[in-house]
């Protein structure tokens, strides 16, 4: 075959500016079992809805469309009972990471938009003005509960290299030993359109993931997943998930509410990178929120199933943007599959998209189907006249550094999914 190497031939691709991991501990490899696999402890785990009454450490996350009146200005009622039902929970001796969105929403009023911004940079703007006004409103509403709360901004970058990931981290964890409340969003008013979540879903997903949360709590504007769009008449509300199998047939869209991004499919995303770390994730509406965290049946249930492995795999695997395809002979699929090869120029047949050095792509087989995703180490300008060839005519024709791996392992999450898991 000799299309990929089971040894690592070079250095791992400095693609990330050389501290592309989260931790050494959390340091993506192919030895690691892939996220898609059950641990034998998690197999055999009786997960159930007591998991997030037992949770010491729980992410929360609200979504703009539960924070917002009719009218698509802040609802201060809203963020108040949400915040007597945290309050609770921090009294109860649960540490609480509070992940908001709401900050373009919080702007509209005082800027005088009578609808969220469409374009980028207005976004940013009003992110900024309404950041600050979302902020004092956390502080006084939790202030009335005696418990202090501290604001971090985070861009996708933070949760996903090393030496950004260790930093959030670490503020995080002195945070709540303090017996502070986090409040987290995006930083929308600096991220790039390039690494933006837009939504805050999967920031929550990697929130919980950095955190090492007992269970991740998604709060919106519907109170629960439904078989189909719930302005459809006849859709019902899925009690719970426990494997991919109860989503077939799942209609989901990426429409929001008025003030949401995302839709269901962003929340799913986040679900995918939350449960296959082994966190559990109940998602439910804003006004039943004390019945979720109190383990009680609302909304929708996801057992957890997978094994924590690191950030930067999970944002891989699920929220990164993939910016071209790289189509695999068998002999390379298979490889890849087996999880510990990198991939070479020879195992690649064609490419497709614009991409540079460093970006995202994915691996299809010869069927189109999605193997894997990975940080690719040349640009497509240049891939092209590499394929096919081996590791020594790329030395001899190209010169030194071209016999490169395209894809290094460190730097590639196997993403086709077994059917038995969600
Ligand atoms: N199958 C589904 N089940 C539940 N909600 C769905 C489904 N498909 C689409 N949605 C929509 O997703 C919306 C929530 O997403 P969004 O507006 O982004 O919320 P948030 O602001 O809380 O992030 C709901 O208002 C609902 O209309
Ligand atoms: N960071 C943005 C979040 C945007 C948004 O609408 O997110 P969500 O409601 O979670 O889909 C904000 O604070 O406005």
């Amino acid at each position: 075959m000799g299309v990929v190497n089971d040894q690592v031939e070079h250095e791992s691709p400095d693609v990330q500016g050389g501290d592309a991991n989260a931790s050494s501990a959390d340091q993506p490899s192919a030895d690691q079992p892939s996220s898609d696999q059950p641990s034998s402890d998690q197999q055999t785990a009786v997960q159930s809805r007591a998991q997030i009454a037992d949770a010491r450490r729980v992410v929360v996350k609200i979504g703009s469309s539960s924070l917002t009146q009719a009218d698509g200005h802040l609802s201060l009622d809203a963020l108040g009972a949400l915040v007597g039902v945290l309050a609770e929970r921090r009294r109860a001796g649960v540490e609480v990471v509070l992940v908001t969105s709401g900050a373009v929403a919080a702007a509209l009023l005082p800027l005088g938009l009578t609808s969220r911004p469409r374009d980028v940079a207005t976004q940013q703007a009003a992110a900024s003005v309404g950041q600050g006004q979302l902020i004092a409103r956390y502080t006084e509403a939790f202030a009335y509960h005696g418990i202090r709360v501290g604001q971090i901004l985070l861009t996708a970058e933070d949760t996903i290299r090393r030496s950004r990931y260790r930093n959030a981290q670490r503020a995080l964890e002195r945070l709540l030993a303090l017996g502070v409340v986090p409040i987290i969003n995006e930083n929308d008013a600096v991220t790039t359109d390039e690494l933006r979540f837009g939504d805050n879903d999967r920031l929550a997903a990697l929130v919980s993931h950095l955190v090492r949360a007992d269970a991740m709590v998604l709060l919106t504007d519907v109170d629960g997943l439904y078989d189909a769009p719930p302005s459809r008449p006849g859709a019902r509300r899925i009690a719970e998930v426990r494997s991919a199998a109860d989503l077939a047939g799942i209609e989901v869209t990426g429409r929001g509410s008025a003030v949401g991004t995302g839709g269901m499919l962003t929340k799913l995303d986040s679900v995918r990178m939350a449960t296959s770390s082994g966190i559990p994730v109940v998602l439910t509406s804003a006004p039943n929120v004390r019945q979720a965290l109190a383990g009680e049946d609302t909304g929708t249930w996801f057992s957890p199933f997978g094994k924590r492995g690191s950030a930067r795999a999970m944002w891989l695997a699920h929220a990164a943007r993939a910016h071209g395809v790289l189509t695999l002979d068998d002999g390379a699929v298979r490889a890849v599959e087996g999880g510990k090869a990198s991939l070479l120029a020879a195992g690649v047949t064609a490419v497709a998209g614009e991409f540079g050095a460093g970006e995202v792509v994915e691996l299809h087989d010869g069927a189109g189907r999605v193997v894997a995703r990975g940080v690719v180490s040349f640009g497509s300008s240049e891939l092209p006249a590499l394929l096919g060839r081996t590791t020594a005519e790329l030395r001899e024709k190209f010169g030194e550094g071209y016999d490169r791996t395209v894809v290094h392992r460190d730097d590639l999450v196997v993403v086709r999914r077994r059917p038995s898991k969600v």
